[in-house]
């Protein structure tokens, strides 16, 4: 959507920013040391860069000391300088760079919503390409969704081709202890990611294999036709592993996984859930027998010949999902949303309600039904926003906006702690990390995050 904003407006709050950010530079220079004023200079300079077009000192400047994605108080970053001057060559390095796409300024826009609302068309188009070319399919794709790999489904069930690729040099197996993927530092200061998951081959994980260890088919990665598996090292003394990898070490999912490179956090998704299901779900649900693995550790079949869940389809032999409504009400004048605090949440940290679905409950109803209980508040419209698998164990989130009918807030003391209305502004300070009292919502890589942000977003020209 285009914002639209008063262009004029636009324009003297840009000019005005720039006048206040350089003589507060100054003044930091002579009168505070901290690292970060000593970096402020080289800040200024390379957002300078960006409005004017200088390619070659702004590539040095990120080469040196800023990071492509660095913000100004206003929110601002470089792309969003060189898309409101439609410096095309600054945004083409600034993407080659993989600066974020995705960032909103303080007033809700991107830097495509910048190049669009500026007539820079040039600058927009690049943009778009480009963020067309990460995402074909123009859709959110929220973090933990991004899992690259073809499942492969058809071939779980041939035996003998599961069993050659286990043991064909070119498989790759990923280790999980007690459910803590096996992960390698990133190294490059300039990423924003700390882990990418540690692939070993068969002839490294071989010796650890017996007959009873679980391993578990994810899928086929098609740029390099590798079959990829998962492999239970559950039990066994996990410093022992460091001989595979001396830079590798298992790390706690929670919240280390968030820091995890997007694709390998989808598919530590899979492997996360999937590995805990066939942990938990050891005995047949409905006759209590032993089961056995099947499918690449895709099914569980019992034991006993008789039981009725070798007849038919049961859904108790499949591993589980279990699906959750989040949601950002909207309150009936469209100016503030609701936000609540649960019980376990950080200190001063804000999200949105949600909760798991029940059986034969549309989307729909279940928003309604979780948000009146947590609340009190009574929602009317529900729409659909964009999903994302939560493997703590296997949720999947189903993100919606809702439209709140009332207001009066009565809290569910048992799981809740406290909602509350908010304004925009506010908000915005919350989603910026510049509220006065601290006051912050979940990272990006949360739903809540990308939720809370479309409003903003959709909201940037309406002055509320
Ligand atoms: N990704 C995100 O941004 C985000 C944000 C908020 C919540 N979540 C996740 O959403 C899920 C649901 O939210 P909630 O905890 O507020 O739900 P909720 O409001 O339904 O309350 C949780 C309670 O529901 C009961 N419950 C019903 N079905 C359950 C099931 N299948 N598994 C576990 N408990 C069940 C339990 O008593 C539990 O204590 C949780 O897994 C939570 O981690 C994700
Ligand atoms: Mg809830
Ligand atoms: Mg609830
Ligand atoms: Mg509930
Ligand atoms: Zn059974």
């Amino acid at each position: 959507m285009v914002p639209r904003l008063c262009k004029v407006g636009l324009f003297f709050k840009s000019r005005k920013r720039f006048k206040i950010f350089r003589s507060v530079s100054v003044i930091n220079m002579s009168s505070r040391t901290g690292p970060e004023d000593t970096k402020k200079p080289f800040v200024d300079k390379y957002f300078e860069c960006a409005e004017n077009g200088n390619k070659e000192e702004l590539s040095f400047l990120l080469k040196s000391t800023v990071n492509v994605d660095q913000r100004n108080e206003k929110g601002w970053t470089a792309l969003m300088f060189a898309a409101r001057h439609g410096q095309t060559g600054v945004i083409e390095t600034l993407l080659e760079k993989g600066c974020d796409t995705n960032i909103v300024n303080k007033t809700g826009q991107t830097a495509q919503d910048i190049a669009l609302f500026w007539d820079q068309n040039l600058a927009a188009k690049l943009i778009e390409a480009h963020m067309k070319e990460e995402n074909p399919d123009q859709q959110l794709r929220n973090f933990f969704s991004l899992n690259h790999l073809d499942r492969a489904s058809e071939k779980r069930k041939d035996k003998d081709w599961l069993q050659a690729k286990i043991s064909d040099e070119t498989s790759q197996f990923l280790l999980l202890s007690e459910l803590k993927p096996f992960v390698l530092p990133i190294k490059d200061k300039t990423s924003k990611w700390r882990y990418r998951l540690c692939w070993l081959d068969h002839n490294k994980i071989s010796s650890h294999l017996t007959s009873d260890t679980v391993i578990l088919f994810l899928g086929i990665d098609h740029s390099s036709s590798q079959s990829l598996f998962a492999i239970d090292v559950s039990g066994k003394e996990e410093s022992k592993f460091k001989d595979l990898q001396p830079e590798g070490s298992f790390m706690v999912p929670f919240p280390g996984s968030l820091q995890m490179e997007p694709s390998d956090a989808g598919i530590f998704a899979e492997a996360r859930s999937m590995m805990d299901w066939l942990e938990r779900y050891k005995f047949c649900a409905t006759c209590g027998s032993s089961t056995d693995i099947t499918e690449g550790g895709h099914k569980r079949v019992c034991r006993n010949q008789e039981c009725k869940s070798n007849k038919g389809i049961h859904n108790t032999a499949y591993p589980r999902t279990d699906p959750s409504v989040i949601m950002l009400v909207i309150s009936a004048d469209g100016k503030r949303c609701l936000l609540g605090r649960k019980k376990q949440f950080p200190a001063k940290m804000w999200s949105c309600l949600a909760g798991f679905m029940e059986p034969g409950e549309s989307i729909e109803d279940t928003v309604r039904r979780e948000v009146e209980e947590e609340s009190g508040v009574k929602v009317g419209r529900v729409d659909y926003h964009s999903s994302q698998p939560w493997p703590f164990p296997a949720s999947l989130m189903l993100g919606t906006i809702a439209y709140a009918k009332t207001e009066d807030i009565k809290v569910d003391e048992d799981e809740m702690e406290d909602a509350q209305w908010f304004r925009r502004p506010e908000i915005v300070q919350m989603l910026t990390h510049q509220h006065p009292q601290g006051l912050y919502i979940p990272p990006e890589q949360a739903i809540a995050h990308q939720i809370i942000k479309s409003w903003v977003r959709n909201t940037a020209s309406s002055n509320l």
